[in-house]
């Protein structure tokens, strides 16, 4: 069910209006549904539920206290790529031992930050990160839980910029080499050998690229088992794709059957961190119209929302649906949809028929993931303010920043 819905031509958020939510809060705004990351989250947890399993949300996609906090009351793990993450994870109520740590460079800092606060596991992404993380833990006089990230070399079909899957990548460490890792990590004696895992890609609308991945990795688990390497979980990343158009992504309860069909007798705990699947479709991105004008023929929106507040477009060329919070029933004419940054790249959507005067509102869809999080002060532009709605509630989950915010810690020259 879609919490984003018009009622009498007025688009709702759950049970309120957006229109109303935006005459408050102001613009560009944006605004999440808290039912929808609830069912999100629960259609992986069921997903898997006969089978041990832990769901680490993938706090880059949405970091907002609010998120975090709805979903670790949920009982949800979390999978972090930084120091700056763990500590949010911590301040939303979420528990550390469910968090697993990603990433191709983590500081020694960090990895004692995390192994102070007791993290379920390290997904280690190359053989110096080992060696340090060994280091690090030998200093606390502690052993460190780690998964070895393995690169399988799958193409996942995906944009070049979100793909991470294969050989040339700077991501996680080469099949060819995964064993002779694990023999290493296996030496080193601040290390517990816990996990493997894998990650290839964002956006990922076919199962087939996960299934090669999968076949991979239980091919390299076997192996390791038959040389005594006991794995006891396989972290199969996040990825899954979500509808921004007409893409249609498999369902997770697709995705985990043919996953669990394929671990079979194995005792392997799964572990899953999805982030776009979760929170993309929780949210939109509403800005309003300034004004509109033609050049050389081409009509253009001009909104109060930017590439620094939603980068995709700009960054990926990525489309999201934009539509209008009031629906009219003028004559709609095609627009670039473009925002007030000096950059060409600046818009949020091209060649987009809208019907549309200044002054009316626009939501671009799907911008619950990658957006707010993604957000920068390009242009000295103060960051938008978040909404999570609650069926006819509404609350400010992070205040729109201020001028002064702006250039806080900054100082003249004596
Ligand atoms: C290691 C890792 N895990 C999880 C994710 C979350 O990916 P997605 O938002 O596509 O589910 C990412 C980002 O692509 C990632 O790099
Ligand atoms: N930020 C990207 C996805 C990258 C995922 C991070 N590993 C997007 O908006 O699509």
């Amino acid at each position: 069910m879609d919490h984003f819905q018009y009622q009498e031509k007025h688009l709702f958020a759950e049970e309120c209006d957006v229109a109303e939510l935006a005459a408050q809060y102001g613009t560009p705004l944006y605004i999440y549904s808290r039912a929808t990351l609830e069912r999100h989250w629960h259609a992986f947890d069921s997903a898997v539920a006969e089978h041990p399993h832990l769901i680490c949300y993938a706090v880059k996609a949405n970091s907002n206290l609010a998120v975090l906090n709805l979903l670790a009351r949920m009982g949800s793990g979390f999978d972090i790529v930084s120091g700056g993450e763990l500590a949010r994870v911590i301040a939303a109520g979420g528990d550390p031992a469910k968090v697993v740590f990603s990433g191709v460079g983590k500081t020694p800092a960090e990895m004692k930050m995390a192994l102070e606060l007791g993290i379920y596991c390290f997904n280690v992404e190359s053989l110096a990160e080992l060696e340090i993380l060994n280091d690090v833990a030998a200093g606390l006089g502690t052993i460190a839980p780690v998964s070895l990230r393995i690169n399988p070399d799958v193409d996942a079909g995906t944009h070049p910029y979100i793909s991470t899957g294969l050989k040339e990548n700077k991501f996680g460490i080469a099949m060819d080499d995964a064993e002779a890792a694990y023999t290493r990590a296996m030496e080193l004696p601040y290390l517990e050998v816990k996990g493997a895992d894998c990650h290839i890609g964002s956006q990922l609308t076919e199962i087939r690229p996960f299934l090669d991945a999968m076949d991979r990795m239980l091919a390299l688990i076997d192996r390791l088992a038959e040389r005594g390497i006991k794995i006891s979980h396989l972290d199969v990343g996040g990825g899954l794709g979500v509808p921004y158009d007409q893409e249609t992504p498999p369902q997770p309860f697709e995705y985990a059957a043919a996953l669990l069909e394929r671990i079979g007798e194995r005792d392997l705990k799964l572990i899953f961190e999805p982030g776009r699947a979760i929170a993309a479709n929780a949210g939109i991105f509403v800005t309003e119209v300034l004004f509109l004008k033609e050049n050389a023929g081409k009509n253009f929106a001009i909104v109060d929302g930017a590439m620094n507040d939603l980068i995709r477009p700009s960054l990926y060329s990525a489309w999201q649906q934009i539509v209008p919070v009031r629906q009219h029933s003028r004559e709609p004419k095609v627009y670039d949809v473009v925002g007030p940054v000096c950059e060409t790249g600046d818009f949020l959507g091209k060649e987009r028929e809208l019907t549309i005067r200044a002054g009316d509102l626009l939501a671009v869809r799907s911008s619950g993931a990658y957006g707010f999080a993604m957000s920068s002060n390009y242009n000295t532009r103060p960051r938008a303010a978040e909404i999570m709605v609650d069926g006819a509630q509404h609350y400010v989950v992070r205040e729109r920043e201020n001028l002064q915010q702006l250039w806080q810690g900054e100082s003249l020259l004596p």
